[in-house]
């Protein structure tokens, strides 16, 4: 991946978020970038630990990895399946264990028949006893980050992005799902893993990305980050209350002030091509896009104004006042008196059929 970057809107209500999709200019909304220009180079067969502070950007980074929201711009290139491990992410409340497990494999692309081929062993894996028939709004984050896990290592994905997952599971999960992910390992998969745990980083990671305010501080061998990375954390520690603070609000304003300007300047820093901003036309709409959505807005309004007042199009065309001239009213076939009559009967009729 070349210079991803995300960029939020920070709305303060749900409807600012609708009436900004008629707006033409978004400068009174106040943005935040998540992501400021990441650069990654992955191979397969690696496992890549990512950490970090609070807020950083990791999950951003991993979600964006596995597909699940789009970055705003930069070049990314994956060569393989995805599957992301997070507490509960993508799990349906409502439905049972069960329910969720085929669910989620039919969302991956198997069929009927393969889900069933692999539910037992999924099952097995979670090891969820009588709960797998409850539903899993009703599980503990531990339940749900088994279930989660189990479903994904048999959906057998090239690249494994696991988010804090196996944080919440107790000691004889984590170690099956270590075993799992040595596995993993060994057949050349690639696996992405967050973790606020240096000593699941360590005994898991090649390499480790530490992340900083939406920026990368650190890509190296698992040894060196984490050692660079442990000196930080015991600096910030040290740190008053008002310090901590500060530090954090300053980098949090760059984050907000970020924008296309400084993204071109970093490229330009990095001697790396200018097209790697332009990334996907995703995220947001073009001004072309909205000045359409505006033209086919008024083509609707003009044509229900046309039907409304009850006029052939070619007639207006022709004489476009008749739009605003109230039509003549249409002499009844049947005289109304009549009509009322033949109503109530009828509607009489439909009420002694229903009883
Ligand atoms: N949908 C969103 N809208 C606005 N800001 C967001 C959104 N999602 C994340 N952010 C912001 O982006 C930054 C990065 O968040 P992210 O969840 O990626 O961090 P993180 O490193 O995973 O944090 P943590 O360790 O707490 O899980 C944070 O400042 C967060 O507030």
């Amino acid at each position: 991946m070349q210079m991803i970057t995300k960029e939020y809107d920070l709305y303060k209500k749900k409807s600012d978020k609708v009436k900004a999709l008629f707006k033409f200019s978004d400068a009174d909304i106040p943005h935040f970038w998540a992501l400021k220009g990441v650069d990654m180079e992955v191979y397969a067969g690696e496992s890549i630990g990512l950490i970090g502070i609070n807020g950083s950007g990791k999950s951003t980074l991993s979600n964006i990895l596995a597909g699940i929201i789009p970055q705003t711009t930069g070049q990314l290139e994956i060569n393989g399946e995805t599957s992301i491990i997070a507490i509960g992410a993508g799990l349906k409340g409502q439905l049972t264990g069960l329910e969720n497990i085929r669910l989620k494999c039919l969302m991956s692309g198997l069929t009927n028949a393969e889900v069933d081929d692999i539910q037992e062993d999924i099952i097995a894996f979670a090891d969820l006893g009588a709960f797998i028939d409850q539903p899993v709004k009703n599980y503990s984050s531990g339940m749900k980050s088994r279930l989660g896990f189990a479903v994904a290592v048999h959906n057998n994905p090239d690249i494994l992005i696991i988010d804090e997952a196996l944080s919440v599971g107790d000691d004889t999960f984590y170690q099956k799902c270590v075993e799992r992910i040595e596995q993993f390992k060994a057949e050349g998969k690639t696996i992405f893993f967050v973790s606020h745990s240096l000593g699941q980083i360590e005994k898991l990671c090649n390499r480790v990305l530490w992340m900083h305010y939406g920026e990368v501080k650190m890509f190296d061998e698992t040894a060196k980050v984490v050692s660079e990375y442990k000196e930080f954390t015991a600096w910030f520690r040290k740190q008053s209350a008002e310090d901590k603070k500060s530090y954090q609000q300053g980098f949090k304003d760059q984050q907000t002030a970020f924008n296309e300007e400084e993204l071109a300047k970093k490229v330009d820093e990095k001697n790396q091509d200018p097209e790697v901003i332009k990334g996907p036309p995703i995220g947001k709409m073009s001004l072309l896009t909205k000045w359409s959505l505006v033209l086919m807005l008024v083509a609707i309004v003009f044509l229900s104004a046309v039907n409304l007042n009850g006029r052939a199009l070619t007639e207006i065309i022709k004489q476009p006042g008749l739009l605003f001239e109230k039509p003549k009213p249409i002499k009844p076939a049947v005289p109304i008196k009549a009509n009322k009559t033949k109503a109530a009967e009828l509607s009489q009729h439909i009420i002694y059929e229903l009883i």
